[in-house]
């Protein structure tokens, strides 16, 4: 696997990071998605970058001019539900892609520090010959996107796979570049040293889903 770490090069991706990561601004809902979803075109855009092209004849007003077009066929994937806003951001470029929508939680069914990640919903399409782009912004132990793979499998065999996250821990990425097929890329905002006893980075953010969307009750 590929990784692609947006931050190594300072840029405007820097603020809205740490608009993301601050516990005076992160509470702002509508701020926080919104920084994922402004991170999920940014990232959207490099990726963007590895794609092939083809040349297309377009007609101007005043004339004709040859342009080099995106060629390929993208699935994105997004993994519920952190990777809403994510997955808003990069269909905001890839405007014509098709899309999915797995959910991966966590399932804390004994204590707060054991957890199980349950995969429970799936809507794709075939994803064979296909780009698949898969969002979720938080990347810890790397358990949901190894999960997310293997649930995916039924729906054919894509032709490269694309990870877009925000925040990875070092472990995490470990776990993922090993399981992923070596054609794989990530690309991420920030990688951070490491996790909690409960899974959590650090220093992260906190949590995701409930700064996107609320907290949620465990069922
Ligand atoms: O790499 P991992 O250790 O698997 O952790 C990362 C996962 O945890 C978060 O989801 P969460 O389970 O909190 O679900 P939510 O988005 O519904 O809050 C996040 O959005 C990832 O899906
Ligand atoms: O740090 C973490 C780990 C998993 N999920 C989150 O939302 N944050
Ligand atoms: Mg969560």
């Amino acid at each position: 696997m590929t990784v692609h770490h947006l931050l190594e090069k300072e840029s405007i991706a820097n603020k809205f990071v740490a608009q993301l990561r601050d516990i005076s601004v992160q509470k702002d809902r509508l701020r926080f998605r919104r920084n994922v979803e402004r991170l999920g075109e940014i990232l959207g855009y490099e990726l963007s970058k590895n794609l092939s092209y083809g040349q297309e004849n377009i007609t101007t007003p005043l004339g004709e001019i040859t342009m080099d077009l995106p060629k390929e066929e993208i699935v994105i994937c997004s993994i519920l539900r952190a990777g809403l806003p994510l997955h808003t951001g990069l269909l905001n470029y890839f405007d014509d892609a098709e899309n999915s929508f797995i959910s991966a939680y966590r399932h804390h069914p004994y204590d707060d520090e054991e957890f199980e990640i349950l995969v429970e919903y799936l809507a794709s399409p075939s994803l064979e010959g296909k780009i698949l782009i898969l969002a979720d912004p938080m990347l810890a132990t790397g358990s949901s996107f190894v999960n997310v793979l293997s649930a995916l499998e039924t729906m054919g065999n894509p032709k490269e796979i694309h990870l877009v996250s925000i925040i990875g821990a070092k472990e995490g990425i470990k776990y993922v570049s090993k399981e992923f097929p070596e054609n794989s890329h990530l690309w991420i905002a920030t990688i951070d040293e490491k996790l909690d006893e409960r899974g959590y980075i650090v220093p992260g953010l906190g949590d995701a889903g409930d700064l996107c969307f609320g907290p949620k009750q465990q069922h």
